[in-house]
C-alpha cells in the first residue's frame, strides 16, 4: 500500500488549491516542496469569477472579500490615451460577483495555506526538493532531498506536477512544449498605496493598457490586504535595453514619475519577466500528470496565468477523486488534456492577442494598430472559451449539443425557509440534476452509483427557488426543462422534457462508462 493517495511537487496557488480540493475530499496527499517559506511577492493578480466560485465552494469564501477587489473595466489606450479597446470585468457575471476581481497573491496563498493545514490527511514536507519520480505497476516513488541533505522516499498511488514552469514531472513524463511564439521582456513593478492615497489622486486608469510604442506600460489593482491597497506597473523592456539599466531601482522611479513617488507608494519588488506561451504536449503519462505552469504558460494580459492553473486542479480534483474511490479507472484522467487544453489553448491565443496589441515598440506600426481599432477593421480578440471536448453531450454522438460545455450559473438558493449558495446545496459536490417539473427518479436511477443531488426548481414541497433566476433564465435561454451540470459546474447537456431528461441521462451514463466509470448494468434501465 503506497504511504499517500497521491504526492503534489510543488506548492504554490495551483498546488495549494489542489491539495485542499483533494483534502477536503479525505484524500492522503503529500505536498513535497523545496523552499520551507512560500514565495512572499505578488505574481497573479486576477481571480475571474469561475475561480472565485471554485475557491469559496472549497472553503475560502470569508477569505475572499479580505483579499480581492471587484475589477472595473480594463481600457487599452493608444500613446495619446484614447481607448483602443474596452473589456469591461465589472458588469455582472453568470457566477454572480463581477468578471474579475484583483486579488493579493500573497494574502490569497496565506488563506490557502491555513485551510490545507486544518487538512488532517495532508502532509507538507516542505524544504523538500524531489529529484527522482519513478512510477511503477501500482505506484509512484519519489525521492526527496530534505534541506539539501538527507535523502528519503515517498510513495503514491499517483504524483501531479504543480512544479512551475521548469517542471521536474513534466520531463519525467517526457512531453516535449510548444512555444506559440510570443515573447516579450516586461519589468513588473508592485507597490503599496502610502495611507490615504487615493487612485483618483495619481491620475491612473483603474485598469489600463498604455499602448505607447514609447514604453507599453501596464497600470492595473494588485488587491488587497485588510486596508492595505496593492497596484501594479508594468513596462516592456525596449529593444536594445538591457536588463541590467531596466531593473535598477533609480530606473524603477522614473518610469513611475508620471504618476507615483516614494511620497505616494512604497516599492514591494520589482522584477524582468520573461512573458512567453508554451503548451505541454502530453499532461499525463499513466501515474503522472502535470498541471498549472508546469502545463502551460501563457502572457499575462488577459490575467489567466493562475485561474487556468486553478482550472486543471478543479478539473482533476473529481475524476481524481473517482479513481481514488474506486468507482472509476484512470481511464477517466485522459479526459483531463482533452477538456483543459484546448481551453488553455484559446486563452493563450487570447492573451497572445492583447500582448502582440500592446507589444509593439514601433511607432508607425503603434498607428498602424490605432488605426485598424479606430477604423473598425481590427480583427475582433479571439472569444472566451469553454469547454469543446470531453465529457459533453453529443446528442446524435457526433456534434456537441449548443450550450453543451458552458459553464453553468451560480446562485442563492431558497430551500425549506433557509437560503444558501448553490455550491453548499444538500453538502456540495458531485453532478447536479437540475429540472423544472420534470420528474428526475428516471435520471437518478441511471446514475445512481455517481456522487449527484437532484435540484428541483420551482415553488412545491420539496423544491428550491432561485433567487437570483439566473439558471431560470439559462434554461430559458436554451429550451431547456432540465440540465446536467458536471461537479466542476459545467453543463454535460441539457433537455426540452422529461423524456429527453431521461435520454440525457443515459447518455451521460454512457460517456461515463466509455471513459472508465464503473456504472451498474445499465440494460436494466427502462427509458421511456
Ligand atoms: O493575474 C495575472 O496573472 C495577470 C494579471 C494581469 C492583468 C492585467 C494586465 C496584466 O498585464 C496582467
Amino acid at each position: 500500500m503506497p504511504d499517500y493517495d497521491i504526492i503534489q511537487v510543488g506548492y504554490g496557488p495551483v498546488s495549494e488549491a489542489l491539495a485542499l480540493m483533494l483534502g477536503r475530499q479525505g484524500r492522503r496527499v503529500a505536498v513535497c516542496e523545496r523552499w520551507r517559506e512560500r514565495y512572499p511577492l505578488p505574481r497573479a493578480v486576477c481571480i475571474d469569477h469561475e475561480l472565485y466560485r471554485v475557491l469559496q465552494a472549497i472553503g475560502l469564501e470569508n477569505a475572499l472579500p479580505r483579499v480581492t477587489q471587484p475589477g472595473p473595466v480594463y481600457q487599452w489606450f493608444n500613446a495619446d490615451w484614447k481607448e483602443l479597446l474596452a473589456i469591461d470585468w465589472s458588469k455582472p457575471s453568470i457566477s454572480g460577483g463581477v468578471e474579475v476581481n484583483f486579488v493579493h497573491q500573497p494574502t490569497l496563498e496565506q488563506a490557502l495555506d491555513d485551510a490545507v493545514r486544518q487538512q488532517s490527511s495532508v502532509d507538507l514536507y516542505l524544504g523538500c526538493e524531489v529529484i527522482t519520480v519513478e512510477q511503477g505497476e501500482s505506484g509512484v516513488v519519489v525521492t526527496l532531498r530534505e534541506d539539501g541533505v538527507d535523502e528519503r522516499q515517498l510513495s503514491a498511488k499517483y504524483v501531479i506536477g504543480c512544479d512551475g514552469a521548469n517542471s521536474l514531472v513534466r520531463s519525467t513524463i517526457g512531453s516535449g512544449q510548444e512555444d506559440r511564439g510570443f515573447e516579450a521582456d516586461w519589468l513588473v513593478i508592485d507597490v503599496r498605496l502610502k495611507s490615504g492615497v487615493t487612485i483618483e489622486e495619481l491620475g491612473i486608469p483603474a485598469a489600463g493598457q498604455y499602448c505607447n510604442p514609447e514604453r507599453p506600460t501596464t497600470i492595473v489593482p494588485a488587491g488587497i490586504s485588510g486596508d492595505r491597497i496593492y497596484r501594479r506597473w508594468e513596462f516592456m523592456r525596449l529593444p536594445g535595453e538591457s536588463a541590467q539599466e531596466l531593473e535598477s531601482e533609480a530606473k524603477v522611479w522614473e518610469l513611475l514619475s508620471p504618476w507615483a513617488g516614494p511620497a505616494q507608494v512604497e516599492l514591494i519588488r520589482h522584477k524582468i519577466y520573461n512573458f512567453r506561451s508554451l503548451m505541454a504536449d502530453k499532461w499525463r503519462d499513466g501515474r503522472l500528470l502535470i498541471a498549472g505552469d508546469a502545463a502551460h504558460v501563457m502572457p499575462p494580459f488577459m490575467g489567466q496565468g493562475m485561474c487556468a492553473g486553478l482550472r486543471d486542479g478543479w478539473n482533476l480534483a473529481w475524476k481524481l477523486g473517482l479513481v481514488l474511490d474506486g468507482r472509476a479507472d484512470d481511464r477517466l484522467l485522459d479526459s483531463y488534456q482533452t477538456e483543459r487544453q484546448p481551453h488553455v489553448r484559446q486563452l493563450t491565443n487570447l492573451s497572445i492577442y492583447l500582448g502582440k496589441m500592446i507589444c509593439v515598440p514601433d511607432a508607425d506600426a503603434a498607428a498602424e494598430r490605432d488605426r485598424a481599432f479606430f477604423e473598425g477593421t481590427a480583427p475582433p480578440p479571439p472569444d472566451f472559451p469553454h469547454l469543446t471536448d470531453g465529457l459533453l453531450y453529443r446528442p446524435d454522438g457526433d456534434a456537441l449539443q449548443p450550450g453543451a460545455g458552458l459553464l453553468s450559473p451560480h446562485v442563492t438558493l431558497e430551500h425549506e425557509g433557509r437560503t444558501m449558495r448553490l455550491d453548499a446545496f444538500d453538502g456540495g459536490g458531485g453532478f447536479l440534476l437540475f429540472t423544472r417539473e420534470i420528474d428526475p427518479a428516471t435520471a437518478m436511477d441511471a446514475l445512481s452509483c455517481l456522487p449527484l443531488r437532484a435540484v428541483r426548481l420551482g415553488q412545491g414541497d420539496g423544491t428550491v427557488r432561485d433567487l437570483d433566476g439566473r439558471i431560470d433564465d439559462f434554461l430559458d435561454e436554451h429550451g431547456w426543462a432540465g440540465m446536467i451540470v458536471r461537479p466542476d459546474f459545467y453543463v454535460y447537456g441539457g433537455a426540452a422534457d422529461a423524456a429527453a431528461f431521461d435520454r440525457l441521462a443515459l447518455a451521460l451514463a454512457d460517456d461515463l462508462a466509455a471513459a472508465g466509470v464503473r456504472l451498474f448494468d445499465l440494460t436494466t434501465t427502462e427509458i421511456s
